[in-house]
């Protein structure tokens, strides 16, 4: 494995929820990532973050790792699932919660629930 390769596969299996996106979760920037971390905050899911925008080398690797072209990436114990389409879908069929219980990572149940009736 390449260093870039050691420092993703490093991320990945130190956080049981990691998205890789553009800035922060505290500022995106960039509008997909700030829709996932949106998501993911208001759930509050407990992820750790990781800037692209600041690390070039993560940037294109990550698309690499995970042969997926574009930001953000979320993955959960070590599993990529998607970027921004894939999660919105996934949030608003209830699939994003099943995964999330199913790897036993904790959520706000109620605040996910307020997202599809909101949607509804
Ligand atoms: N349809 C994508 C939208 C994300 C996207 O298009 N990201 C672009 C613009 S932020 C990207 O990462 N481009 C490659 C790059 O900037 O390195 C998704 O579901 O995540």
């Amino acid at each position: 494995m390449n260093d870039v390769t050691n420092r993703i596969q490093g991320l990945i299996d130190s956080n049981d929820v990691v998205l890789f996106m553009k800035g922060t979760k505290e500022m995106p920037q960039c509008g997909f990532s700030s829709r996932v971390a949106g998501v993911l905050n208001y759930m509050g899911v407990p992820f750790q973050d990781v800037d692209v925008l600041s690390d070039a080398e993560v940037r294109q690797g990550i698309k690499e790792f995970s042969d997926w072209p574009t930001i953000p990436q979320l993955y959960v114990k070590g599993e990529f699932v998607g970027g921004c389409d894939i999660i919105t879908e996934m949030t608003l069929s209830g699939e994003l919660d099943q995964l999330l219980s199913k790897q036993g990572v904790v959520f706000d149940q109620a605040a996910a629930d307020k997202i599809r009736e909101a949607n509804a």
